[in-house]
Formats: C-alpha cells, structure tokens, sequence
C-alpha cells in the first residue's frame, strides 16, 4: 500500500460520524442510496457506456463517444434492465451521460409544458425512442435575455393554413441551443408570432430542421455547430436559420394558445406559462448542474490535499499534508459546507416547482411570481457559489489542478455555464430584485440596481441558511452526523457573513468586535472539522468512475495514476 494510501486510510479511521448515514440522508434515504448504487454498478459494469477520461480525446471525438454511448443508453440498456425513460433510475443515469442533455432535459419536458394532448401523442414516442432528436432553440445571435426582443418570426398564411419561419436578418439566427449542431432533426422553436400584421409575442413552434431518412438539413434550413467553447465540449451547441420555412398550423405548440384555421388567436392560460419552462429549469438544474460538480470538486481536492505532503510546519519535523495548513481549510471546508446546505436548499426549490405544477393542473398559477423569483434567485447564487467554489479547490490541487488528470477544469468548465444559460445571473437576480422589492421608476431602478443585486444575494443566502438550518432540526439521525450537519451550516453561514463584514458594519448590523468573534468562530469551526473532512467527501459516494480525476480517486494513490496518465498523452507515441 502507497503512502498516500495509508494517509487517507488513517483519516479515515478518525471519523466520528457514520459515512452510510450520512450519505442515505443526503441520497434521501436508504433506498434512494441502493437505487443509485445499482445504476452506477449497471453503468460502470458496461464498457459500451461506463464513464472514461475524455481529457485526452478531440472535441469530435467526444461528440461521437458522447453521443454513441446515450444512444446505446436508451436503445440497448434501458430495455435489457427492464426500465424506461421515466423509471427513476434513469435521473441517477443521467449523471453519468454527456450528451443529448438538451433533448432529454429540455426539449421533452418543453413538448410536455407547451403541447395540447394530441400534440404530446404525436411526438412523445418518437423522442422518447431517439427517432426524432430535438433541440430547444430559443436564443439568437442577436438576443437571448430579452425575449421580446426575439427576431424570428412565424407569420401564419391563411391560405395555406401554414406558419412561415424566417429569420429576417443575421442576429435572428438561433445560436447556442443544445444538440442542435450535429444531432438534432426537430427544433422546439420560440419565434414571434404574427396575424394579419399583428404581433402576439414569443409562442413555441414545433420544426422539422433535418430529414429523417438523410439527416440532411431541409430546404429553407441552415445549420451547424458553433465551433469550440470554455467547456460542453461533448455538446454540438448549434447555429440554425430558417429562410421562410413553412410548417403546418397544427405545429403550434397550443397547450396556452391556438390560432384557429381562419387566423382567430385564442388564448388558453395567462401568457406568462410560455415563461414556464425557464422556471422549470431553473428550479431542477441546479443540484445536478452546479453542486453535484462541486460536490465533486470538493472530493477530489480533499482527499488531494490528505495526502499531498509538502514542506514542514515546525522546523526539522516530517513534512505535513497540506490540509494541515488553516490556509487550506479555509480554501477547502467552507464548500464543503456549500455543496450540503446548497443541497438541501435545492431540494426545497424543486420540491415548491412540483408542487406548484400540482396547482398548474388545478389552473391555479397564482404561485408563479413567487417562484418565479425564488427560482431565478437561487438560479444566480447558487450557480455562481458553486462554480466560484471550484475555481478556488481548482487552484487548491497546485500544479496538478491545472492538468485535466486532476478531472476539475472539465467539471468547471460545465458547471461555469450555469451562471449563464437559462438566464444570465445578472438579469436573473434583477428579476428577484423586482419581484421581492417592487418595481420601481426605471431610472431609480438602473441607478440602485448594483445595490439590489447584492440585496438579493443575501436574501438568497438567507433562504438556503435558514433552509438548511431547519431542516437539521427536523431531521432524525444520530447525534455525531448531526453535531457535524449543525458544524456545517454554522460554518457556511459565517463564511458568508465574513465575506460580507463590510456590509455588516455599514448598516451598522454588527460591531467590529463582533466581526472579530465571527472571524475567530469560523477558524474554530475549521479546526472542529478538519478531522471529519475525509468522511464527509466520501458520504457524497461519487464513484473513481464517475471523478475521472487522478488526484480524487478513493484509494489516494495520485502518483502512479497521473504517471499512467500522462504516458497517454498523444505526444508520448513517439520518442522523438
Ligand atoms: C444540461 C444543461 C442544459 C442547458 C440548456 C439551456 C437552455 C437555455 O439557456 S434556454 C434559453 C434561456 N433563456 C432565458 O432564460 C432568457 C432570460 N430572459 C427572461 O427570462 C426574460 O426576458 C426576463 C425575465 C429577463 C424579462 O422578461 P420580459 O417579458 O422581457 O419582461 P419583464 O421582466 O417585464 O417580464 C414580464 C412579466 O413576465 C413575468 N415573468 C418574466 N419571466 C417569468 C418567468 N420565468 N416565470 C413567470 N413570470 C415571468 C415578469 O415577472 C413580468 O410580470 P409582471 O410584473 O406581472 O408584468
Ligand atoms: C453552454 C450554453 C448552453 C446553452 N443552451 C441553450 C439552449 O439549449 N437553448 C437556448 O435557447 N439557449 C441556450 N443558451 C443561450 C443562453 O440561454 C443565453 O446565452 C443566456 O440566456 C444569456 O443571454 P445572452 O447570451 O444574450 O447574454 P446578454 O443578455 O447579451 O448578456 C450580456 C451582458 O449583458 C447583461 N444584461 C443583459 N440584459 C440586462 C438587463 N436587462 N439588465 C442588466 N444587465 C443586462 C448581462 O448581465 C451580461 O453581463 C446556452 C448558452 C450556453 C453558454
């Protein structure tokens, strides 16, 4: 056994708390932890499908590895285990899949929000089983936070009982939906819709873009990939004009609204649904974009940083793990702290969107404002907290955080993304701004706005604080998993309010002494941790497979895995 094996297998040893409990409870029970470890020992025991290390690959081959291994997901393995695209096992899959995110997670849920039944009938089956492949193509060239400033339009010909689709200029060009470049076939499109020269605003409108047989694009459409990005690299974020594209009145989506043969617009529900797929994936993406990767990220640079030894805390003593410096505690433990308060405080949002899609079927959408704001709220923190957070433990690994062996820029550069799509930060915290403090005059507005996004920010911070808080009162474990949950969120709520004393202390809210006793209290906080950091990474059970990181892997033996993987490299092939 290396060293570095026994240094992680002797913290090991001095945990205090149960690791299984602890996991079940942040699984959300036993059962949820032996579901999801049955889909992680189906996948892993697969080659056809288990998780490898993209980090050598070309952006081409990781489009084909990505894409071949979902196909084989939903053609060959659901089947064989007996499941379906909605079983739950399938949302614990698609953690490990890369491809087709777009199609499964939006353009379905999408068809399933904006289609009347007939509608869903037709093409449910046909997405479901990979026969039509379709992207959500809102976003333009030229647009993508102001949906009224959208510029593709769907002019309905009453002659011909048809919508023709054009995109009148070169900033109306669709520009970054997901799976659209490469893969997609059908476009669920968000253009604007005109009557008679009337506008009636953004409605959604099902499009065949590739044909079926050739997968050549139609007549009327051009379409491609977006070329190379920060991350997403598995993902053929595209580019799609529609030059007069014409498509039956049948293809809009008209669960909310209906233009009837003659051109008569009817409306169904209050205009704001057509905003409701946002909120939806504003309200679930979170745990599975931005904390399940910092949950990652902190796995790896703690167990990293138990075994990487370097330099002496007393002169002429053995070397220390570097997780000995408090330096490195306050890099490291505080997200640990995020990625379990942030958990259960996303579990509290997804948990209010179902519930209020149980109203939604009762016509009751009075709780749409509010959640509205609270998801576009949570959307802008949490994302940002969290892809903030894994920079820093990036940055902890030293040197070897910056080799993609360490598996952090590939779980950064994905979980970054979510401070953008689905509502840049920004405008998103704005919209909270809005709708918890009121609109005001647009000028008193522009000029307080700076100020209302740091007011929102601690709202938010607020909610996940309390959440979790509460919470761990309700929650009935043994007393050392919730001595360490209490340890946790103290420790998050402080780090917070450190970062912020400036604020604290202009509003006068806390005195410097006060400061000073929240400083003190969170480095104790530190040191009352450190001992449990090794059992507190383990309990979020993220598989070698899954990390794909020579620095995280359960065993601690970084050095032989980042030699093995450096010999892959393609410059290795040769000597000279
Ligand atoms: C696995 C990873 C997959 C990644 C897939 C990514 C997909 C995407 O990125 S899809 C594209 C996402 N794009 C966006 O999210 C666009 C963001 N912009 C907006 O949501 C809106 O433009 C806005 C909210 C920023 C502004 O809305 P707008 O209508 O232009 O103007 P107002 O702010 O005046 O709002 C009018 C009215 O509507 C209410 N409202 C706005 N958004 C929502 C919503 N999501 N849910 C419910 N209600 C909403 C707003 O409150 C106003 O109401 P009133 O005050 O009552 O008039
Ligand atoms: C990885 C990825 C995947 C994506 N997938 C999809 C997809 O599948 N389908 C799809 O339709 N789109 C997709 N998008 C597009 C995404 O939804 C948009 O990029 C996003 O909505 C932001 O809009 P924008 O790019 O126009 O940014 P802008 O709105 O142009 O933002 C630029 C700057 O302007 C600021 N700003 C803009 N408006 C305001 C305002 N009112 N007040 C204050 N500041 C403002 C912003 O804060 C930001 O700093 C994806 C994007 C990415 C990065």
């Amino acid at each position: 056994m290396s060293r570095e094996s026994r240094l992680l297998e002797k913290e090991r040893g001095q945990v205090n708390f149960n690791v299984e409990e602890l996991t079940n409870i942040y699984d959300g029970g036993a059962e949820e932890t032996k579901l999801r470890r049955k889909v992680a020992d189906v996948i892993q025991n697969d080659p056809e499908v288990r998780c490898k290390d993209i980090g050598m690959m070309t952006r081409e081959e990781r489009y084909i590895d990505g894409v071949r291994r979902c196909v084989y997901l939903y053609k060959v393995l659901l089947p064989r285990e007996g499941w379906t695209p909605v079983s739950k096992e399938v949302s614990h899959i698609l953690r490990f899949c890369m491809s087709f995110g777009v199609h499964a997670g939006v353009f379905i849920p999408c068809l399933l929000s904006f289609g009347s039944d007939e509608q869903i009938a037709k093409w449910l089956p046909l997405a479901m089983q990979f026969q039509i492949i379709g992207t959500y193509a809102q976003t333009e060239m030229g647009h993508g936070t102001f949906l009224r400033g959208l510029q593709t339009t769907a002019t309905y010909d009453k002659k011909n009982k048809e919508f023709v689709i054009n995109c009148p200029e070169i900033s109306a060009m669709k520009w970054w939906p997901g799976d659209l470049g490469k893969s997609a076939n059908h476009a669920l499109l968000m253009a604007q819709l005109v009557i008679d020269g009337k506008k009636y605003g953004m409605h959604p409108f099902m499009v065949q873009i590739r044909d079926l047989t050739t997968h050549m694009p139609l007549p009327g459409i051009t379409v491609g990939d977006i070329g190379n990005k920060v991350g997403f690299e598995t993902t053929d974020n595209g580019f799609l004009h529609l030059n007069q594209v014409r498509i039956p009145r049948e293809n809009l989506l008209c669960k909310n609204a209906e233009v009837k043969p003659n051109g008569t617009y009817l409306t169904k529900a209050s205009d704001k649904m057509v905003y409701g797929s946002m909120v939806r994936l504003r309200a679930i993406i979170l745990e599975s974009e931005a904390v399940s990767a910092l949950g990652k990220a902190c796995t790896i640079a703690v167990r990293y940083s138990l075994v990487r030894c370097q330099g002496e805390l007393e002169p002429g003593k053995p070397e220390v793990s570097v997780m000995e410096y408090m330096t490195q505690q306050k890099k490291l433990l505080p997200y640990v702290a995020m990625t379990y308060v942030t958990h259960f405080a996303c579990l509290k949002l997804s948990n209010q969107y179902n519930a209020f899609t149980r109203e939604m079927d009762n016509n009751d959408i009075s709780g749409l404002p509010e959640l509205h704001a609270l998801s576009a709220g949570m959307k802008a923190v949490v994302s940002e907290q969290c892809s903030d957070g894994i920079e820093i433990l990036r940055k902890s690994c030293g040197g070897h955080g910056y080799s993609n062996a360490s598996g952090i820029p590939i779980i950064w550069s994905s979980a970054v993304a979510c401070c953008t799509y689905e509502g840049e930060n920004t405008v998103m915290l704005l919209q909270c701004a809005r709708l918890v403090h009121g609109m005001a005059s647009y000028n008193a507005w522009n000029q307080s706005s700076v100020e209302l996004v740091n007011v929102v920010k601690a709202h938010i911070t607020q909610f996940i604080v309390t959440t979790f808080a509460s919470g761990i009162t309700e929650l009935e474990c043994t007393k050392p998993v919730k001595n360490v949950l209490q340890q946790l969120c103290a420790l998050y709520a402080l780090s917070c309010i450190n970062a912020s004393t400036g604020d604290f202390l202009k509003v006068g809210y806390l005195s410097p002494r006060q400061c000073d006793l929240a400083h003190e209290a969170e480095l104790e906080l530190l040191s009352c941790i450190r001992p449990n950091a090794v059992g507190l990474v383990d309990a979020f059970d993220f598989s070698d497979d899954l990390l794909q990181s020579c620095l995280g892997a359960y065993d601690g033996n970084v050095y032989e895995r980042l030699f093995a993987w450096a010999k892959k490299s393609p410059l290795n092939k040769t000597e000279v």
